[in-house]
């Protein structure tokens, strides 16, 4: 760690992954030499490379703007480097490092031949025109079409990139290469998308849990559950979880959450999904349409629940917020967003055994597996029907419960999730690092 911090100064997000994997690692390969001997984990906190670059774009008042743009390439051991785009703000490199380095493991996990990457620019899209966002997501591609392809590094939506950006940024790339090829995935289905993906991230987190409570004898109907965010993952979790019979009460975004006790139905997750996605609002707007109650500036930790599920953003679930959601007797935890616990937080609830967690490389898997699996339909020139991609990501994801088991099994029988996904996705990895030599 001491080596990763001085190499990493100013990168808080990034030294708080590689801690979080090599807390499980160090012990875990204290008596297996050819690692250490290797200094493999040491290789896999390096990124292969990061290309960083300028993104310039006119806006609708014919102002030029200035954003950057990256990509960092972390890890291609087992296959074409493969991990999603984010446009927000607060993107720089130390939280797309942490990424990067998140989705070695998670896509190791999966069991499917995929490397980990991930990039994305400082762009805002919030308040921009829908020509502003295309302008934007084709000067961006320009540059980023130089360092990816179908068998090199094969990037997808993330935070404000959803079916849209992936729209436009495929069309850049089609247009600047002159070939039509697989080299994005979350494609719309008429351009070589696959059925599932918009729905994966939300259906496997849940799969994820259904697994974790199965294997100690419990299901998900009738539970009370607080979902976070109100984007891609949470929305199609929230539509899971109510098709499974639980009842989900709460919703955020940057402003706040609401709380409608009723619970929220189909219906009106699809207004949601229509102020999310066409008229870009804010969820505060929830409570004008059906009631309830709307809590700026808050985290939805405080409502009592049986399982929540952050599916907003990094580090929103703190210590204060853990021991509320113990002290509420919260029975499981399964997490769509990425590293969304901080370390304080994570500790806290592994000191109750009471509390199950699946950490985010398991538990939110189901979207890079169905981008695996777009991939594959792109090879083989066809798409699958939805049950069968569906039958996939379930199968997936209960191997990825079951590695998880497999690892993180202490001789108390406690389930580690945390540890059994971190030592199983950085066995495949380092085995095919350690095929290929010192390099
Ligand atoms: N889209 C995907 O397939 C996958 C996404 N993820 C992760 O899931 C999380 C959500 O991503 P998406 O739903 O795709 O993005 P999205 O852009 O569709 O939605 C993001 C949601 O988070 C909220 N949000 C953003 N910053 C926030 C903050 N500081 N406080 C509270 N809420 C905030 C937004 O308001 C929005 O509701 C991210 O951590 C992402 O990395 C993980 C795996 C795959
Ligand atoms: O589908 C993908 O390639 C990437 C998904 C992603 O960005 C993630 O798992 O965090």
């Amino acid at each position: 760690m001491a080596g990763v911090e001085r190499r990493n100064p100013g990168e808080p997000e990034f030294r708080q992954a590689v801690h979080e994997v090599a807390m499980d690692i160090i012990p875990y390969i204290s008596d297996k030499p050819i690692y250490k001997e290797l200094m493999i984990l040491e290789r896999m906190t390096e990124p292969d490379r990061i290309v960083t670059f300028r993104v310039v774009w006119e806006d609708d008042r014919g102002s030029i703007r200035v954003n950057r743009g990256f990509r960092v390439q972390q890890n291609n051991a087992i296959g074409p480097y493969k991990g999603g785009i984010r446009f927000h703000p607060t993107v720089n490199q130390s939280v797309l490092k942490f990424l990067a380095f998140e989705q070695v493991f998670k896509n190791s996990l999966t069991g499917l031949p995929l490397g980990g990457g991930k990039g994305g620019s400082d762009f805002n899209p919030k308040g921009k025109s829908d020509r502003e966002v295309m302008r934007f997501c084709q000067a961006f591609m320009t540059e980023l079409s130089k360092h990816i392809g179908p068998n090199t590094d094969v990037p997808a939506g993330d935070i404000g990139v959803g079916a849209r950006e992936v729209g436009y940024m495929f069309g850049q790339y089609k247009r600047l290469v002159n070939r039509f090829e697989g080299v994005l995935t979350g494609k719309a289905l008429e351009f070589g998308g696959s059925r599932i993906r918009p729905e994966a991230t939300g259906y496997g987190c849940v799969y994820m849990m259904q697994a974790m409570l199965a294997h100690h004898g419990e299901s998900i109907e009738g539970r009370t559950c607080l979902v976070s965010g109100s984007g891609n993952v949470a929305s199609y979790c929230a539509e899971k979880l109510i098709e499974l019979g639980a009842k989900v009460v709460t919703l955020s975004d940057s402003g706040g959450f609401i709380h409608d006790k009723e619970g929220l139905t189909r219906e009106k997750l699809a207004w949601v999904n229509e102020l999310k996605n066409k008229r870009r609002g804010r969820i505060g707007e929830y409570v004008r349409e059906f009631g309830g109650e709307y809590f700026e500036g808050e985290r939805p930790w405080g409502v009592p629940c049986d399982l929540a599920f952050p599916c907003a953003t990094q580090n929103e679930i703190e210590a204060d917020d853990a021991a509320t959601l113990l002290a509420n007797n919260c029975r499981a935890i399964a997490e769509g967003a990425n590293m969304p616990a901080t370390p304080e937080a994570i500790k806290m609830i592994q000191n109750n055994k009471n509390l199950l967690h699946a950490p985010s490389k398991a538990a939110n898997a189901g979207g890079v597996a169905v981008s695996g699996l777009e991939m594959s339909q792109n090879s083989l020139r066809l798409q699958w029907t939805r049950e069968e991609v569906d039958q996939h990501l379930h199968k997936i994801i209960s191997t990825i419960h079951d590695q998880c088991v497999e690892f993180g099994t202490a001789a108390d029988g406690h389930i580690d999730y945390f540890k059994g996904a971190n030592v199983a996705g950085f066995n495949k990895v380092a085995s095919a690092m350690i095929a290929y030599g010192v390099m």
